[in-house]
């Protein structure tokens, strides 16, 4: 994993996300990083819920919980990806934002709160400002959901 996380890279205006934000200290502050630094298309980020992200079933995660924690992690993918596309190092300007047009989740089992979460992140196309991301949150090596995102970067203006 690369020492730097995608989100220590953003600019002050972008880190009070609740989801990641690293200026946010009620928020998730997710950290995602490359899975492997030849590899510039696969990501990954690791969660440990806390009691109180609990859904209706005991132990297990509320929804909304892993749908924040797909979206930072795939935003920040696509982040990362078309800063590499562009040969530039993470944060320069002019910055380039991310964020979620789509996000098309399958809860496949429920997930459990007390163990760490792992996301992956795979950038699947980019072109022009549109990134497609496929997504995976997996707890104790078992798919728990996976998604598609389609994330734009936003226009300079
Ligand atoms: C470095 C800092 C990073 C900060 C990261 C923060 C992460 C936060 C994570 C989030 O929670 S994001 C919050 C939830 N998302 C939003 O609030 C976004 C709301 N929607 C919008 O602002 C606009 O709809 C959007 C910027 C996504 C697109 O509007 P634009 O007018 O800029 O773009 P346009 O409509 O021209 O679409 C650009 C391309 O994306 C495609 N596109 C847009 N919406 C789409 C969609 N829903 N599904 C599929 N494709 C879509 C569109 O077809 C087109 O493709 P092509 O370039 O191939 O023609």
């Amino acid at each position: 994993m690369s020492k730097q996380a995608f989100q220590d890279s953003y600019p002050a205006e972008f880190s009070h996300c609740y989801g990641c934000g690293h200026d946010n200290p009620h928020g998730l502050q997710l950290k995602s990083y490359w899975l492997d630094e030849e590899d510039r298309t696969h990501t990954v980020a690791h969660f440990t819920p806390k009691p109180y992200h609990t859904g209706g079933v005991p132990d297990k995660a509320y929804g909304g919980l892993i749908a924040s924690l797909l979206d930072c992690h795939g935003t920040a993918s696509a982040a990362a990806a078309a800063y590499f596309k562009e040969g530039r190092k993470m944060g320069t300007a002019p910055i380039l934002r991310f964020v979620t047009a789509s996000l098309s989740i399958d809860f496949l089992r429920p997930t459990p709160i007390k163990e760490e979460l792992t996301l992956y992140g795979e950038i699947t196309q980019l072109e022009g400002r549109k990134a497609t991301v496929a997504l995976s949150l997996s707890a104790n090596g078992e798919p728990c959901a996976t998604a598609t995102m389609i994330a734009v970067a936003l226009k300079p203006e």
